[in-house]
């Protein structure tokens, strides 16, 4: 069975008798795969196998060892190069490990113990260096979704399955998901975990921009274009060449660029404002919104060739209500870093304030849970954060409550709670505002539908 960590060396000697020596003698070593050369050419043509370790007889008839390192380098820097010459020359060998030999042995009496060492030793960098590679690997791994992206739900780890996916080509991305999911956060984290990921990201948010501007931030104008276009400028497009453009809230953009856009994406190339000279399109495109695109599509307020474009790998992000225990996971981190950055004292979610967020819909989502946290990290004087601390906008509540499809028995539960969180659980008092029985709200309360924490 081939072992996986051996440490694979090529001997390269025209000396058969010498070279079967090493050869026999390094395989003594169930960690080596020994594969002995008589000639540089027959060595070259097996390099692509790409050994860790080659043992070159320095005095090769066709080709100078110099030379050899030096042609061993250029093929790869990663393969380790022990000389073994005839002779003790301290210049040359200077020289050669000047050049990135690892080692210079004397075929002398001593070689096997010398190269045995040496091997040993090599053996340890390349077992060090092979940790270092998965660390990185595994440290890469972590980079984009935990130390971005919070959150350990089903739904949240299906959405890593799907970044993992887009990195790993060029393919549009188009993430979908309520105001504050985390939408460009997830454009972010797979521009910087893809190949482009030392080329620019730029983001673009189309709802942001007045429409008599958006065309020329998109494709950029030529001097003189349109009054006020003093100078030359390049777009969004060009200035995310080999990089990401983020089109964020795409939904919004008005239809006639839209058409523009569609032009653009197919004709993988643009013209400035004002100009004449096309420029060759390169960026991946990510979009976002918060819309549901194809009903857009069937209300005829966004093209339809253009949906098929962009839709590419569709990403749909949970709502933050949707991801169970995440709620606790982001409030403790937003808690941390707020802390952190103010140089204040780290600060624990109570059991209590657990459950009160956990009660409640954010209809702001991750954006609205960080600055519930942040203020609650003000309020709290102990090192506790309590429910008293953590203040819900109520009047959001409502708008979401009235926002979302529910079953009429959902609206009741959702009403009740609301009421109750607004009037401090006086159970009596809600049940006279909402002119129902109190004894409802209690037996609610009992069969666990309604909070009163
Ligand atoms: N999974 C997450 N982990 C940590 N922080 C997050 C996460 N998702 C979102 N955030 C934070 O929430 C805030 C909102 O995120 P982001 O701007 O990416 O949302 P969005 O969906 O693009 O919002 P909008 O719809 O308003 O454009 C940011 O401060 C971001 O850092």
């Amino acid at each position: 069975m081939k072992n996986q960590h051996a440490l694979r060396i090529f001997v390269l000697e025209d000396d058969v008798w010498y070279g079967s020596m090493l050869e026999h003698y390094l395989s003594l070593n169930p960690d080596y795969e020994v594969k002995r050369f008589e000639s540089s050419t027959a060595f070259f043509d097996q390099l692509h196998e790409r050994p860790d370790v080659v043992t070159l007889d320095y005095s090769m008839p066709d080709m100078d060892g110099s030379a050899v390192l030096k042609k061993i380098r250029e093929v790869n820097p990663d393969i380790q190069v022990i000389i073994i010459s005839g002779q003790e020359d301290v210049g040359t060998a200077i020289s050669l490990l000047k050049n990135g030999a690892f080692d210079y042995i004397v075929k002398d009496d001593d070689v096997k113990d010398r190269l045995w060492n040496s091997l040993l030793h090599l053996k340890e960098i390349v077992g060090l260096r092979q940790e270092v590679e998965q660390l990185k690997e595994q440290v890469g791994k972590k980079y984009d979704y935990s130390k971005f992206l919070i959150g350990k739900s089903e739904v949240m780890e299906k959405v890593y399955g799907l970044i993992e996916k887009a990195c790993k080509t060029n393919i549009t991305v188009s993430i979908s998901g309520e105001t504050g999911t985390g939408k460009e956060m997830v454009a972010k984290a797979i521009h910087y975990n893809s190949e482009r990921q030392k080329k620019p990201f730029v983001a673009v948010n189309v709802a942001a921009i007045p429409k008599e501007l958006i065309e020329s931030e998109l494709f950029g104008h030529e001097k003189g274009a349109f009054t006020g276009a003093v100078t030359r400028r390049i777009g969004k497009f060009e200035e995310a060449n080999s990089g990401t453009l983020f089109l964020d809230e795409i939904g919004e953009m008005d239809i006639s660029l839209q058409a523009k856009l569609l032009r653009v994406l197919q004709e993988r190339e643009i013209t400035r404002i004002g100009g004449n000279e096309t420029v060759a399109v390169n960026a991946r495109i990510i979009v976002a919104t918060h819309r549901n695109l194809l009903e857009e599509v069937q209300q005829k307020t966004f093209r339809e060739d253009l949906y098929y474009r962009l839709i590419g790998l569709p990403l749909q992000l949970p709502a933050l209500r949707e991801r169970g225990n995440d709620i606790i996971l982001l409030a403790r981190s937003f808690i941390d870093l707020f802390c952190k950055d103010n140089g204040i004292e780290k600060k624990t979610l109570s059991q209590e304030a657990q459950q009160k967020l956990l009660q409640y819909t954010f209809p702001g989502n991750v954006r609205e849970l960080k600055s519930v946290m942040e203020l609650a990290a003000v309020m709290a004087d102990a090192e506790t954060v309590l429910p008293e601390h953590i203040t819900i906008n109520t009047a959001a509540t409502v708008n979401d409550l009235l926002s979302k499809e529910r079953t009429l028995k959902d609206f009741e539960i959702h009403i009740i709670q609301h009421y109750l969180d607004k009037y401090d659980k006086d159970v009596l008092l809600v049940a006279k505002k909402l002119d129902i029985g109190k004894s409802t709200i209690y037996r609610m309360i009992q069969a666990g539908e309604l909070s009163t924490k």
